[in-house]
């Protein structure tokens, strides 16, 4: 299965060491844009899928209720860093992360449709100081966008726009980044299986938000953010997939679908047929 090497992600695998639950997965770490490609082409069985890529395949693949990468406002960690206020990027440049495909997504919508511009976009490695050289402004996620919102943003004198807070000002909606998702033919074949990782991925989750400190205060052993960020970070992110998060699903789904690769109604599977 696989696993999304960001900070975003530590709270649901954390508490698999606590329970037991590790050594029974085989693991696979890599960032969201390849391990959606993984899940799809059938070399993962479960594994986290950014939004964008989850619901272009919506027909193969089966989501986990309650658990997911999002926000109900401020995520910390999607964000624009820009260079000019948002509404004078109308015919400048936007370098575009290029491990996201949904936090992308939602930029540009957003930069259409709530701000009016419409900059040139062009696809660039995640990485702030390279995107600076030639881009007015910057779509980031995970750790880069961390970085670039709590340190090098601000030190640089640059605006950082959070994708999270600018939804929810718009819509009013919570937003979900990414899904845990297997194949519909996995799901098949291994039914026990999928509810169990299910489960281990719940208790994992429930876990490390009741211990969230100590969650904390050992990453902040070998990351750049000190423990008060870090615990703030993971209580600012929504792990839930629930009705409000579908709703939100549902909209961007409308909005951007058609333009996206898959239908305005596109529709969410969900393992159990729960919401
Ligand atoms: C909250 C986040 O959600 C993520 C955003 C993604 C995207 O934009 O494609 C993909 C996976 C998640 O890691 C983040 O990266 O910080």
């Amino acid at each position: 299965m696989g696993h999304i090497q960001f900070l975003n992600c530590l709270p649901l695998y954390w508490g698999l060491a606590r329970t037991g639950a590790l050594l029974d997965l085989d693991l696979s770490k890599d960032t969201p844009e390849k391990l959606s490609e993984q899940l799809i082409r059938g070399e993962l069985d479960i594994a986290p899928v950014t939004l964008v890529e989850f619901l272009r395949a919506a027909d193969d693949l089966v989501a986990f209720p309650d658990l997911a990468v999002g926000c109900d406002g401020p995520v910390m960690s999607c964000v624009i860093v820009s260079q000019k206020p948002l509404e004078q990027l109308h015919g400048g440049r936007v370098a575009l992360g290029s491990t996201s495909r949904t936090s992308v997504r939602l930029a540009q919508l957003l930069l259409a449709e709530k701000i009016g511009v419409q900059p040139e976009y062009y696809s660039c490695p995640p990485d702030l100081g390279l995107m600076m050289q030639e881009a007015d402004a910057a779509v980031l996620i995970g750790d880069a966008a961390l970085r670039a919102n709590l340190h090098d943003g601000p030190k640089l004198g640059l605006e950082v726009h959070d994708l999270g807070q600018m939804w929810k000002d718009w819509t009013g909606l919570p937003f979900v980044f990414a899904v845990w998702a297997t194949r519909r033919d996995y799901l098949e074949r291994e039914p026990a299986v999928v509810e169990k990782v299910h489960e281990a991925f719940l208790a994992s989750r429930d876990l490390s938000l009741e211990e969230v400190t100590k969650v904390a205060e050992q990453a902040a052993r070998w990351e750049m953010f000190d423990e008060s960020v870090l615990e703030r970070y993971f209580t600012t992110l929504d792990f839930r997939f629930g009705a409000d998060q579908l709703q939100g699903v549902t909209e961007f789904a409308r909005r951007v679908g058609p333009t996206t690769g898959f239908p305005a109604d596109v529709k969410v599977d969900l393992l159990g047929g729960r919401p």
